[in-house]
């Protein structure tokens, strides 16, 4: 069962796409763009959504400039201050040319900054990003999104059916499933990095002090529970991860389970359970399995919270079906899902009720709490 897939089978006629129909004539005819680009009143318009529409065109190409800043180490040299660009060139092993190059173009998109001739700091979005190790790990990662998207079209038409450079990261997804604790290793480390933005999220949006216990599922290396039990010293915790993912972690204040999420029981015994982007990782069936699992392990009145980042999100919609959306298909299985399509996999999953949670930063996380 695929949700949210649905097609009528009538061709829409009505007011609305007679409306957008014309609308679409009037923005792609020439006449019209040059009138509003000639009218003082609709040029700052125009000059919006052509820029808009320019950085569709040319996205790949930003991606690119901001994946050398980094690779190269220019951003975290930028951290420290100002740098020349003889300096960078030797840092990134550029002439001095492409180093020029490379800089002007991590300035005109807001990573660096020329300060005076030949002196560079980082710009407004170098610096948010120098602090944000997450965002840092994953510009890095993205070289294997970018291999697998190097012919969109071509993968999207093999329908998954063939391993790509994502899914044998994630030795869990894809056509070709293994488990070895080191390729369980690198994903879990990159997941850790990233995980301080979506604990402070979750922590800003819901009151772990009502529970006793918390069962982390599909906890990774358990930076989520120590960012949680940080917070809440008396809370009771328990991740439950895949073998492979677990055999190291040491016993402390976490109860460390081991087990298949789709296969295994779940433990019994805690009153709040968490699946801290999991859920978009696999396809609906294994998702609802995933689901009825916790349900089964929750006494009723029990808790689950849902965390990840949500299709649809108001002002985070190209986050949720444009990047998830193809990172998951890339990645072999899952799909980035509405929180309504969630709601509604948690009543067929045996949930009595649920509800959204307002999270700050929906681009990083939407949430959803459920009772058993
Ligand atoms: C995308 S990571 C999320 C990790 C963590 N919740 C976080 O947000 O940082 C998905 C996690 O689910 C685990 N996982 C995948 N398949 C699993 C399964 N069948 N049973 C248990 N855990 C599984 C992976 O090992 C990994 O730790």
């Amino acid at each position: 069962m695929e949700t949210g897939q649905g097609q009528s089978s009538v061709e829409p006629r009505g007011l609305k796409v007679r409306l957008r129909g014309w609308r679409n004539r009037i923005i792609g005819s020439r006449a019209f763009q040059r009138h509003a680009a000639a009218n003082p009143f609709l040029r700052p318009i125009a000059r919006a959504r052509a820029g808009a529409l320019f950085d569709l065109v040319a996205g790949f190409a930003y991606s690119q400039v901001l994946l050398c800043t980094v690779e190269s180490g220019c951003v975290q040299r930028l951290g420290e201050g100002p740098a020349s660009t003889a300096e960078l060139a030797d840092l990134a092993g550029l002439s001095g040319e492409a180093t020029l190059r490379l800089l002007r173009a991590a300035a005109a998109i807001g990573i660096a900054e020329e300060v005076a001739e030949g002196w560079w700091m980082l710009g407004r979005h170098g610096a948010a990003l120098h602090g944000n190790a997450g965002a840092l790990a994953m510009i890095h990662h993205h070289k294997l999104l970018y291999a697998d998207l190097a012919d969109p079209l071509a993968l999207l038409r093999k329908d998954r059916a063939e391993s790509t450079a994502l899914s044998r990261f994630w030795s869990y997804a894809g056509a070709e499933k293994t488990a070895e604790e080191g390729e369980a290793g690198a994903y879990s480390q990159l997941m850790a990095a990233s995980q301080a933005a979506v604990s402070d999220e979750a922590l800003a949006a819901y009151d772990f002090s009502r529970h006793r216990s918390l069962l982390d599922v599909g906890g990774g290396h358990g930076a989520f529970l120590d960012a949680v039990g940080m917070a809440h010293p008396g809370l009771r915790l328990g991740l439950f991860d895949l073998p492979q993912v677990v055999a190291r972690l040491e016993a402390g204040r976490v109860a460390v389970h081991s087990g298949s999420f789709l296969s295994d029981d779940l433990p019994r015994g805690y009153d709040c359970a968490s699946l801290v982007r999991i859920l978009h990782d696999h396809d609906d069936e294994p998702a609802l399995r995933i689901l009825a699992n916790i349900r089964a392990a929750l006494k009723p009145g029990g808790t689950l919270l849902i965390a990840e980042p949500m299709s649809g999100t108001p002002g985070a919609e190209a986050m949720g079906d444009a990047y998830f959306g193809l990172y998951l298909w890339a990645m072999g299985q899952g799909r980035p899902r509405t929180a309504r399509e969630i709601h509604a996999m948690l009543r067929e999953a045996g949930f009595a009720r649920s509800r959204s949670l307002a999270t700050r930063q929906t681009l990083i996380a939407s949430m959803i709490v459920a009772h058993a």
